[in-house]
């Protein structure tokens, strides 16, 4: 018996225009069906000369690396390696217009202008351009439609923007146009001994993102002659090693990975052009501070000055936007949509759930997908679990039960990992039971719903794990079975479904009027200004990330630069009880200048309520 909400909106997913039944064609015939599909000269006409293979045609007679015909990146995806090619293929994978109505906040001095078509970008090459067109990215998002320009005008940048709205392109597009108009590609070594000098580096936290980044990377390079390598651990390194010495122009890596290769001098920074960070909270998150602060500000890394640095995140607290400050220069900040915030695209469920009944709660819900029909390799479903040992139970139950699952978790190795999603992404087993390792960045095209069978701790993760589904566009469901040990996330889980006109029920309204705190006693959740994310730099902020007002409960008040790991070095400024600490205008503090003489750029208050 399907439960009563559940219906309209799930059933709905099945029917959103998703493409017909898939036409089948064989391997011999697919690059034909993509000659046919696409306009453009593909691997077989001459066009621009572009081939690909070897040394033929090209910009003056650089070297490409897809040497091997087989290696178009555009007919069989790796990450979509099982799928069949469509008719379909020929549309875009995204529906742009669903985010017509995202507001796009921009600050900072001399903002580049958004543009609205690819075709304004002046990117550098034309094999780019086919690039873009072969992906069927007919639109920019609205994070490209700021980002890029503002990233091809060689400025640094960070940006927020909501999880599946092109945040990987946004960051690719200019690196590649960058290092193609420095025609700096060929300086690079081809010897397998010699020390890798990339000239672009983009630091991702997990393996899969990495993989996930390359992959995108390597097909937005395609015939360009620009060189994607990919670096992350748990792999051997050996092989990873062997592809650097082949040359590398963008190294995707994460950061343990990546600290190891430079120790044994196989890798050199000092060439670095471009620094992108991509879901650089999750790196802080995950403990790679130290890596990252060591990566960029101590191994040959150019300074700021000299190098261009993007960064990127669906989420940006605190502690990201002080490692902003210092890795970044005079950056133009864009946030698009409400920062922190899910998509409307996804509707949410939540529904009490006593820890005990979480499992048959599951299996009505599976049950009631499979009668009607979302199932199968074109609706999957992803369950989060709290733990490794937890994933791998409910695995094996679900498998007992009759539904075909897989699990992810760090405890796996690579390869069980990579299987795992692999299955997983081939529908044959249309279920994912995943810890948080499979929160971030993993662009699934076909997740039609996400169940929180535990919720996490912190709404960040809420945020990152619904935004598996509601990608490129399409409709996603979200379910999360809420038990008492959650009350400490019910405020924020609150404010997120009234932010994003959710179906909130009663008791959940309840929980939140009562609990104030999460569990680590402050709310986690970054909340911008209006409509989007904040600019620490234009003043006016508090300690908590929340920006609302505070009111000085004494005159120990203090307003210290954000940037400042010890604040006892700056004197506190008198503020009268009661006032507002954030009202920069109030205490003679501004983030241009105030009563010391400093300029502070962003500041901090403390001593409020
Ligand atoms: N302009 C575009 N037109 C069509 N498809 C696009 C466009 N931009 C991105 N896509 C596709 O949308 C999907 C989501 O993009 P991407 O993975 O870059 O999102 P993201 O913002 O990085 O998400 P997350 O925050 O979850 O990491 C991908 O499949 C990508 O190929």
């Amino acid at each position: 018996m399907s439960p009563p909400w559940f219906t309209d909106s799930a059933a709905g997913l099945n029917r959103s225009g998703r493409p017909a039944q898939p036409t089948y064609l064989p391997r011999f015939r697919r690059d034909e069906n993509i000659m046919i599909n696409t306009t453009h000269r593909g691997r077989g006409g001459g066009g621009d000369g572009r081939r690909g293979r070897g040394r033929r045609g090209g910009r003056s007679g650089g070297y490409f690396h897809d040497e091997n015909p087989n290696n178009f990146p555009f007919d069989i995806p790796q990450k979509f390696s099982e799928l069949e090619i469509t008719q379909e293929e020929n549309a875009s994978k995204m529906n742009a217009t669903a985010y017509d109505d995202t507001p796009v906040e921009a600050s900072g001095a001399n903002i580049p202008p958004p543009v609205t078509s690819f075709s304004e970008i002046c990117f550098s090459s034309p094999a780019l351009i086919e690039n873009i067109k072969r992906c069927k990215y007919l639109k920019p998002t609205p994070i490209q439609r700021y980002a890029i320009p503002v990233a091809m005008a060689g400025r640094d940048l960070m940006a927020c923007a909501q999880t599946g709205s092109g945040k990987t392109a946004a960051f690719c597009f200019p690196i590649i146009s960058g290092i193609l108009m420095a025609n700096q590609k060929y300086k690079r070594f081809s010897n397998p001994h010699s020390i890798a000098c990339p000239l672009a580096l983009i630091l991702a936290p997990t393996r899969e993102l990495s993989c996930q980044i390359y992959e995108e990377a390597k097909k937005f390079s395609y015939q360009t002659g620009v060189k994607v390598v990919v670096a992350y651990g748990g792999a051997p390194i050996f092989q990873q090693l062997r592809n650097l010495g082949n040359g590398v122009d963008i190294l995707v890596a994460t950061p343990g990975r990546l600290v190891d290769m430079i120790e044994r001098e196989r890798v050199s920074l000092k060439n670095i052009k471009y620094l992108a960070l991509d879901e650089a909270d999750r790196m802080l998150d995950m403990g790679f501070e130290p890596q990252v602060r060591r990566i960029v500000q101590q191994m040959e890394m150019p300074p700021p000055c000299a190098r261009q640095t993007l960064l990127f995140s669906a989420t940006f607290p605190n502690e990201i936007q002080r490692l902003a400050s210092d890795f970044l220069s005079n950056y133009i900040f864009v946030a698009a949509g409400k920062v922190g915030s899910s998509t409307d695209l996804i509707v949410q469920r939540v529904e009490f759930v006593p820890d005990m009944d979480k499992r048959d709660y599951l299996m009505n819900l599976l049950h009631a997908q499979k009668s009607n029909g979302i199932t199968g390799k074109d609706a999957l479903t992803l369950v989060f679990v709290e733990t490794k040992k937890g994933a791998d139970m409910l695995e094996r139950w679900l498998c007992r039960k009759g539904f075909p699952s897989t699990a992810i978790h760090g405890d796996k190795v690579q390869m069980e990992r990579e299987r795992a999603l692999r299955s997983f992404r081939n529908g044959l087993t249309p279920i994912l039971v995943a810890t948080d390792v499979a929160a971030r960045g993993l662009d699934i095209s076909n997740v039609a719903h996400v169940i929180n069978f535990d919720l996490p701790k912190v709404i960040d993760d809420y945020v990152h794990r619904i935004g598996r589904t509601g990608r490129a566009g399409k409709s996603g469901l979200a379910t999360a079975f809420f038990s008492e040990k959650n009350a400490p996330l019910a405020k924020d889980l609150f404010e997120l479904m009234k932010d994003t006109n959710q179906e909130i029920p009663t008791w959940l309204k309840e929980y939140a009027e009562t609990t104030h705190m999460s569990a680590n006693g402050k709310s986690k959740r970054f909340v911008g200004n209006k409509f989007s994310g904040y600019d620490y730099r234009s003043g006016n902020v508090d300690g908590d990330g929340d920006f609302s007002s505070h009111y000085a409960n004494s005159t120990t008040a203090s307003v210290y630069p954000f940037s400042a790991s010890d604040t006892s070095q700056f004197a506190p400024c008198a503020i009268p009880v009661g006032a507002d600490v954030t009202d920069f205008s109030n205490n003679s503090i501004d983030a241009g200048s105030n009563s010391y003489g400093y300029d502070y750029g962003s500041v901090v208050a403390t001593g409020w309520d």
